[in-house]
């Protein structure tokens, strides 16, 4: 049994991240939303595009208004109003001044803005009581928050509401993104049946399916569903190789312990796999099989999960989640994200492998603090998993951790 850290350094040193050239696609900026954009973006525009005003007020000349106060208003004659989106008529000159509206662009000859609040109105003239604390006052520079030429936006980020928000500012109304990651997905198992069939003694539902089916929806990738394999040999063998075939990863769940019809390890030897990892010293999630298959120059990452519905989806959350994060392109921000949190109640484990349990993490007045789910914490028990939104870690050597106590939690 691999420690846990062992065994999240061979996957992630085992994943190849997709390639700047060669696993892109061009998408329109409204579909471009969690996805990860594959070139830098660069604008021809400077933010702010021209010099404008933060107020609704009026632009002055600011040695025009420099000394004025509430007993020696400085009076202005207001020469033009400048609503935002028109091209200002007049250059200013001393003694002038024009009305203007946030957003709208600077006249010529101004250089601050007297906000509406501290000025008075009378006809075709203003009166200022209160002088800008310095030239430049309520002026929006032009390129003071980005200068055309440098780079906007990186390669390797997750484009979300403000990614394309400053995209579509730019004008970039179509962005190179990442491929999405072709990910399969089998479920193995003679006792399996889809959830829409009457159940026969013996049978059960193929829950593994949706659970990696949402997993990956959650995630952006659209799974390759493969459906249920009996165990038996020739099937699985022929299932596994299209999987191979078809994907740049796979998730196969069942089949990877030591029981009589446990073939995944086999076949993928048979296939022509390099073995990477076969167990990990982590409960719940033992015998997980890791594997790589190289395919005309194309690797396929393999994960034979096993079968027990937790088991597999925690296997997903602290392996494969940041295994696909990495391929995705994501420069940083792939890896596990972990927490301190104080738990609320009491974490048992058998000390001899690092112990996943499951429950609720929440924020607190001293930062997190985590529930245990009510019930079994068998890998077995599926029920219990509902509403689950973190994993408290007990670590290898401990048997146990008091309620109040500090516990490293995995976000999900
Ligand atoms: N002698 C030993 N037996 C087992 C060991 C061991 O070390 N020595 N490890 C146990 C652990 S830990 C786990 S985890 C399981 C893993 O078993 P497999 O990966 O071989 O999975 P299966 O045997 O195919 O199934 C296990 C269990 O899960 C249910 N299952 C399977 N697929 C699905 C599915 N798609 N949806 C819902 N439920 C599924 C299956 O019916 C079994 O109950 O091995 C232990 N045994
Ligand atoms: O590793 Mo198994 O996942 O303990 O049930
Ligand atoms: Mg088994």
């Amino acid at each position: 049994m691999l420690p846990v850290q062992d065994a999240e350094a061979i996957i992630f040193d085992l994943v190849r991240p997709f390639d700047r050239q060669q696993d892109t696609e061009a998408v329109s900026l409204l579909d471009a939303t969690g996805r990860v954009l594959a070139t830098p973006v660069t604008s021809a525009l400077d933010f702010p595009h021209w010099d404008n005003s933060a107020m609704d007020g009026y632009a002055v000349r600011y040695e025009d208004v420099e000394e004025c106060s509430d007993d020696r208003r400085v009076t202005l004659s207001v020469v033009e109003e400048i609503p935002a989106g028109i091209l200002p008529q007049h250059s200013l000159q001393r003694g002038q001044a024009a009305r203007i509206l946030t957003g709208s662009m600077m006249p010529a000859g101004a250089d601050t803005v007297v906000m509406q609040e501290n000025t008075q109105r009378e006809g075709d003239r203003v009166s200022i009581s209160v002088s800008p604390k310095v030239v430049g006052e309520f002026v929006r520079h032009r390129g003071a928050f980005y200068q055309a030429g440098t780079v906007l936006m990186e390669a390797g980020v997750r484009l979300q509401a403000p990614d394309i928000a400053v995209l579509a500012a730019a004008q970039c109304t179509q962005v190179e993104v990442y491929r999405r990651p072709r990910v399969a997905i089998l479920s193995t198992g003679s006792e399996l049946v889809e959830p829409d069939r009457p159940l026969e003694p013996g049978q059960i539902v193929d829950s593994n399916q949706y659970a990696l089916a949402s997993f990956l929806t959650g995630l952006g990738v659209e799974p390759l569903r493969m459906g249920i394999v009996a165990d038996r040999r020739d099937a699985l063998a022929q299932a596994m190789s299209e999987a191979i075939a078809r994907s740049d990863v796979v998730l196969s769940t069942g089949g990877v312990s030591v029981g009589d019809y446990d073939y995944v390890e086999d076949i993928l030897a048979e296939l022509g796999s390099e073995i990477h990892i076969r167990s990990v010293a982590v409960k719940p999630g033992k015998p997980l099989t890791v594997a790589t298959f190289d395919r005309d120059g194309r690797s396929v990452l393999y994960f034979g999960l096993p079968g027990n519905p937790v088991s597999a989806l925690v296997s997903c959350w602290r392996f494969v989640q940041p295994a696909l994060q990495k391929m995705s392109g994501l420069s940083r921000g792939w890896q596990p994200a972990f927490v301190e949190a104080t738990t609320r109640s009491q974490l048992r484990a058998g000390g001899v492998r690092e112990t996943y349990l499951w429950g609720q993490l929440s924020p607190s007045s001293e930062g997190y603090e985590f529930d245990l789910s009510a019930g079994s914490h068998s890998s077995g028990n599926l029920i219990n998993l509902a509403q689950t939104n973190s994993l408290a870690i007990v670590p290898v050597g401990k048997k146990s951790i008091s309620a109040g106590d500090r516990v490293r939690v995995l976000m999900l």
